[in-house]
């Protein structure tokens, strides 16, 4: 089939009932529910991208194996051409988002692309897991489908590992091999838009000590697989606030859920990996699961602090407070953090590694440095728009306010900006930078950014000891060879 449209996708949703809780209630039609129409509206859009003339010789291809047009997240890169064809589609689905969406269909296609083209590791353990990799890794590709993704045990007890826990089948685990699959009990998190996704796959983080091996898994199944269950965290709009006054949250909201497994049958054709603790300690170092998808986060998360740094920027000219030295200081400082994240991910795309099966693979020391950088740079913007806009973004009237004719002269006067900024315009900027900082919408986005690679405190010291790996310090070898040279 190749590229889907938008409304092939919906379809795809409508033909399946997936076990959804939300608020308390099982969700009967995802489509209809208010929560989720405008976020499956925004994913929609990308896949009718695919087939908009503005935007489809850059970010789909070809497929050599099938003949039929697919996405080039999709692709193997082989050459730099193809690397930036891959950033075509990211940057393109994060423009269309303005980076708000982190787990747009890209996401996790790069991961397959990478289990698929790295799959000889999957091999030395079982040559049917790298088998069953490269199948579904056609499959996901030929028909187009969207994926959601649960690496995370439940936080239960971070002290303990999985079968030190107080049940056996509280972290996801193996419950018993039978003839048509393996059935797994227990529950993963945490599974971003997973009510509107087509399937789930299942993996996880290095970390399985011994005694761990039921829960060394790794597979993916569809995500109306009788007995999987979503349970979706308190939604943060609620899909009937006008798009005027929560520009962003009515639109980009991105559900968030737990994933409970009841004795759910994995077929053996679906199962990736499974009772190898080395394998999967091994997994997400070993087969780019993890550097691959930070050429697209770095791309998004550059476009993100853009986004977050121009809504500063234009708020503090709407209100002519950018003439201010303290103000230029703190749009100067998100200039340059965003400039500095520019050049990193245009070295990353220069310098970067050719695996020795000619898969190419941007920097790695460049990227994860974004990757590092911006559970920082990120709040920061964040808070600058916050200085910035003071009690100002606590002000604003609602889209009703703005309307009522007794109103209205007073919306104009009094909400008005610097000159040439008038009433309507400024409440609109306002809002717009509310949703980004003040809104549960915005918190979320900001909570993303610190955690969505996993805990930056330990990837960073995972950063440290790699980097000490290749970086012997001669220099100061050099400079302490001046004693050498003195004593001869
Ligand atoms: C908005 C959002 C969306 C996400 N989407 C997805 C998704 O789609 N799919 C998915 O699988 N995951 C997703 N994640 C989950 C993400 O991978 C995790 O949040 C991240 O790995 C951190 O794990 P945790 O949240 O369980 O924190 P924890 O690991 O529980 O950490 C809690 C705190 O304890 C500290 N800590 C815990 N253990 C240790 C230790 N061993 N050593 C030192 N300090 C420690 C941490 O530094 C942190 O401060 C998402 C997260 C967020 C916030
Ligand atoms: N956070 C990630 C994820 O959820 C899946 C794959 C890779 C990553 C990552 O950032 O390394």
């Amino acid at each position: 089939m190749g590229i889907r449209t938008g409304d092939q996708y919906i379809r795809g949703l409508r033909s399946r009932q997936p076990e959804i809780w939300l608020q308390g209630r099982k969700v009967t039609n995802v489509c209809e529910e208010a929560v989720f129409r405008q976020p499956i509206h925004e994913i929609a859009k990308l896949y009718d991208m695919q087939h908009d003339e503005k935007y489809q010789e850059k970010i789909t291809h070809i497929c050599q194996e099938t003949g039929e047009r697919v996405n080039n997240a999709f692709l193997v890169a082989k050459t730099p051409e193809e690397l930036q064809a891959k950033r075509a589609v990211y940057e393109a689905y994060a423009k269309a988002t303005f980076g708000l969406m982190g787990r747009t269909p890209d996401f996790l296609n790069i991961v397959l692309t990478s289990l698929y083209s790295n799959a000889s590791f999957l091999e030395r353990y079982n040559p049917q897991w790298a088998e069953n990799a490269k199948n579904y890794y056609k499959v996901v590709r030929d028909q187009d489908l969207f994926l959601t993704h649960a690496i995370i045990n439940p936080q239960n007890d971070r002290s303990k590992s999985s079968h030190e826990q107080s049940d056996v089948y509280t972290h996801l685990g193996a419950v018993e091999e039978t003839p048509e699959g393996l059935i797994v009990k227990g529950a993963k998190m945490l599974a971003t838009l997973a009510p509107i996704t087509d399937e789930v796959i299942i993996y996880s983080f290095p970390g399985f000590q011994p005694g761990d091996e039921r829960y060394a898994l790794a597979f993916a199944i569809p995500i109306d697989t009788p007995g999987l269950r979503i349970i979706c965290r308190e939604p943060m709009q609620d899909g009937i606030r006008s798009v005027y006054d929560h520009p962003l949250a009515s639109r980009f909201e991105e559900m968030d859920a737990l994933l409970v497994f009841h004795d759910v049958l994995v077929p053996w054709e679906r199962l990736f990996l499974y009772n190898n603790v080395e394998a999967a300690n091994l997994l997400y170092p070993k087969t780019g699961i993890g550097q691959q998808p930070a050429h697209q986060t770095g791309v998004r998360g550059l476009l993100k602090l853009q986004f977050a740094t121009e809504v500063a920027m234009r708020l503090a000219d709407s209100i002519g407070v950018d003439v201010y030295p303290n103000v230029q200081n703190n749009l100067g400082e998100l200039a340059q953090s965003l400039e500095s994240l520019r050049a990193l991910l245009r070295t990353a795309e220069l310098e970067y590694e050719t695996l020795p099966s000619g898969e190419l693979m941007p920097g790695y020391v460049q990227l994860e440095t974004i990757r590092g950088l911006l559970p920082k740079l990120y709040p920061r913007a964040i808070e600058v728009i916050q200085i910035i806009g003071a009690g100002g973004l606590l002000m604003s009237p609602t889209d009703s306010d703005l309307e009522h004719p007794e109103l209205v002269a007073d919306m104009e006067k009094f909400y008005a900006g610097r000159v040439g900024i008038s009433g309507t315009d400024r409440v609109r900027l306002f809002k717009l930078a509310w949703d980004l900082c003040g809104e549960a919408f915005g918190q979320r986005l900001l909570q993303y950014e610190r955690y969505y690679t996993g805990d930056p405190v330990r990837k960073l010291a995972i950063f440290y000891n790699n980097y000490k790996k290749f970086h012997a310090c001669t220099m100061v070898d050099d400079a302490l060879s001046v004693f050498a040279a003195k004593t001869r």
